[in-house]
Parts: structure tokens; C-alpha cells; sequence
């Protein structure tokens, strides 16, 4: 007999593209029966700009209490999207492996960050963005948009969207040169047709987690010893290369004391071959008058057996070592600054 499986998602189409491809993951790697539930939360909601909403888990917070509440038994979030406090009673039981992590300028015509003429204007409801294409183009008109990537694609002049637009939720159309959208969740929607330019991580430093996603659990009978069809998928999909740089990146946020609407940005790579985890990481003013860049690396190991939970504790330390440089560099000050503008 299959194990059932009830995996809870939000109903974006984005959400439940990353929620159909955990699901036929989990599926080909155990003997389990999967249903999908689908969860209304406050960010599909509620109106007003991301950066009043964001930082509270406003994305995830209604998938939690389905977990929680047994109305399923797994739940699939954009990483990005999770608070960085860990919750009580659940378990990050699988990070997959992260599809490209950068930012990506879908402009009209073509156009790309350079090429862009003078004044001319990209929407954006992420600080982070915000901030660092101002430093790299003060001439720029940033625009505070929202709405699914649809919506946010459809306000590029020119741009081909897929479906129509929804006619009673009217949104305005064509009236900027470009957004700048995270590239992985274009790729799972199939819209790499619309990306001019992916943004490299000395232009623009993605948020901490991006092109990852999250699959979480109850945190019984889950852990590293548990037997359960669902138990051992779940421990086959998980990617330790991409946990721990997600990790690395999230303690740095955590340790900033800046949620997911701050202008901070981070990468993490793991180099195989050396097993060296490299952390770059951005603090910006979100007017672009200011940027704090600072990189450091952690052996991902320092014995021969490696065991899980000191390279964890290793990957965490290398991001509150870096958060605690930029600080030292006068990061908090920064932010302050943008968040008062
Ligand atoms: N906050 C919205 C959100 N959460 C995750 C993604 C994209 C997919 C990802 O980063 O994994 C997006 C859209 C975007 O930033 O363009």
C-alpha cells in the first residue's frame, strides 16, 4: 500500500508549478499516493506594497497552520519566502537542488541594464532590487509594483502574457520599460522568453534563499532515522550543496536582523571539487547612494567525515561572520537609512 500524502501549496501558478515538481519528485522517489491541498495566505490576500507586507512570512504563515493543524502533511514554499526564525513543531525536511538564483531584466525591446535609455523606468516592489539598480542606474526610475509574475510581466510595454489578463482584476498595462524578476521562478513558469538580461552577482545580488525552495514537515517521525516511504524521499530530494548555501545565507539575514524586504542581498556557493562554501553578500541604502559588498569562504569540512550537523553549524557561522563584517562596516546604519527615505 502507498503512503498518502497530502502536499499543501498556494494556488499562484507559480506555487503550484514548484508544488507539481516536488510532487512527481517525492513520487518517483517513494511508494507514496499524493494529493494536493491548496492554501489561500495573507500575501495572496492582501494589497499594498511588498516591502509594508513582506518580513513576516506573509506568504507562508497559513501553509504553516495547515501543516500544524494536519490538513497536510507537506508543504512546498518559495525559500525566499520563509521568515528566518525557525518554527516550532516543523522541519525544513528537504531543500531541493536550487534552479539559478540571479535576478532577471525583462525590458521591452530588447533592452538591457546599460541600454536602457536615460529615465527610463523598471518596476520592482523589492528594496534590494530597488537599491542596487539605482547604484548602477541613478538615471532610472524605479516603479513599487506587486502581483504574480503574469501581472508584473504584463506592465512591461510590449510584453506577450499568457493567459489574458484577468478583466476584474484590472492592473495597468504596458506602461513601464522593464521589471526585474527572479529568473528561477520564470524558468519553472516557462517565461525565459521574456528575460533580456540575468543579472551577475557583482550587478545585482539575488535575496538570500532565491532559486531554492523549501519542503516542510511536522516535525515527527521525519528526522534523519525515520522510516516511511515519505521519510526516505524526502531525504533523497534534499541537496546538501544547496542547504547549506541557503543556510549560509540565511543566518547572515538572520544575524542583520533584516527580513526578506530588506535591501540585503546573498550567494552562496559550494565549489565541490574543494568543498569550499564562498558567501558574497550586499547591504544597500535603498535610494542607491550607498553599497556595502563584503565575500568570505568556510572549508564546508574540516574532517574527513564529514558529519551533518558541524558542516550546518559551519555554514551558519560563515554567514553571521559576514553579517557581523558588513556591521562592522556600518551596515545597520545603511539600512536604517533606507528604511526612514
Ligand atoms: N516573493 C515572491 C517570490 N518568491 C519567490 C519568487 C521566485 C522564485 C524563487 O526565488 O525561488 C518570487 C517572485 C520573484 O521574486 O520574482
Amino acid at each position: 500500500m502507498p503512503q498518502n500524502v497530502r502536499i499543501g501549496t498556494r494556488a499562484s501558478a507559480l506555487a503550484l508549478t514548484q508544488t507539481g515538481h516536488v510532487a512527481d519528485a517525492i513520487a518517483r522517489l517513494g511508494d507514496v499516493e499524493i494529493e494536493t491541498v491548496r492554501v489561500r495566505t495573507d500575501g495572496d490576500r492582501l494589497a499594498g506594497s511588498l516591502s509594508t507586507l513582506g518580513g513576516t512570512g506573509v506568504f507562508v504563515t497559513a501553509l504553516r497552520d495547515a501543516l500544524l493543524d494536519g490538513r497536510c502533511d507537506v508543504a512546498v514554499h518559495s525559500l525566499k519566502d520563509l521568515p528566518t526564525a525557525d518554527p516550532d513543531g516543523l522541519a525544513l525536511a528537504a531543500v531541493p537542488p536550487r534552479e539559478d538564483p540571479r535576478d532577471a531584466l525583462c525590458a521591452r525591446d530588447g533592452l538591457t541594464l546599460a541600454t536602457l535609455p536615460a529615465g527610463a523606468t523598471i518596476g520592482t516592489g523589492s528594496p534590494r532590487r530597488a537599491a542596487q539598480l539605482r547604484a548602477a542606474r541613478p538615471d532610472l526610475e524605479v516603479v513599487d509594483i506587486r502581483g504574480n509574475v503574469d501581472t508584473r510581466l504584463g506592465r512591461v510595454a510590449g510584453a506577450r502574457t499568457t493567459p489574458a489578463p484577468d478583466p476584474d482584476k484590472p492592473s495597468p498595462r504596458g506602461d513601464l520599460d522593464a521589471v526585474v524578476l527572479a529568473r528561477a521562478g520564470l524558468a519553472r513558469l516557462g517565461r525565459l522568453d521574456a528575460v533580456t538580461e540575468v543579472f551577475d552577482a557583482d550587478v545585482m545580488l539575488p535575496a538570500p534563499g532565491q532559486g531554492a525552495l523549501a519542503v516542510e514537515t511536522r516535525d515527527t517521525g521525519i528526522g534523519v532515522d525515520a522510516h516511511s516511504p515519505l521519510a526516505d524521499a524526502l531525504r533523497a530530494l534534499d541537496h546538501r550543496p544547496t542547504r547549506l548555501a541557503v543556510l549560509a545565507e540565511r543566518a547572515l539575514l538572520a544575524r542583520l536582523e533584516a527580513g526578506c524586504a530588506a535591501p540585503v542581498g546573498a550567494l552562496a556557493e559550494l565549489d565541490d571539487a574543494t568543498g569550499t562554501l564562498t558567501l558574497h553578500a550586499v547591504v544597500a541604502r535603498t535610494d542607491g547612494s550607498a553599497v556595502l559588498r563584503r565575500s568570505a569562504s568556510a572549508q564546508r569540512t574540516g574532517s574527513s567525515a564529514p558529519d551533518r550537523a558541524s558542516e550546518e553549524a559551519a555554514a551558519r557561522s560563515l554567514g553571521e561572520n559576514l553579517a557581523e563584517l558588513l556591521l562592522e562596516a556600518g551596515a545597520a546604519d545603511l539600512a536604517e537609512l533606507g528604511a526612514r527615505r
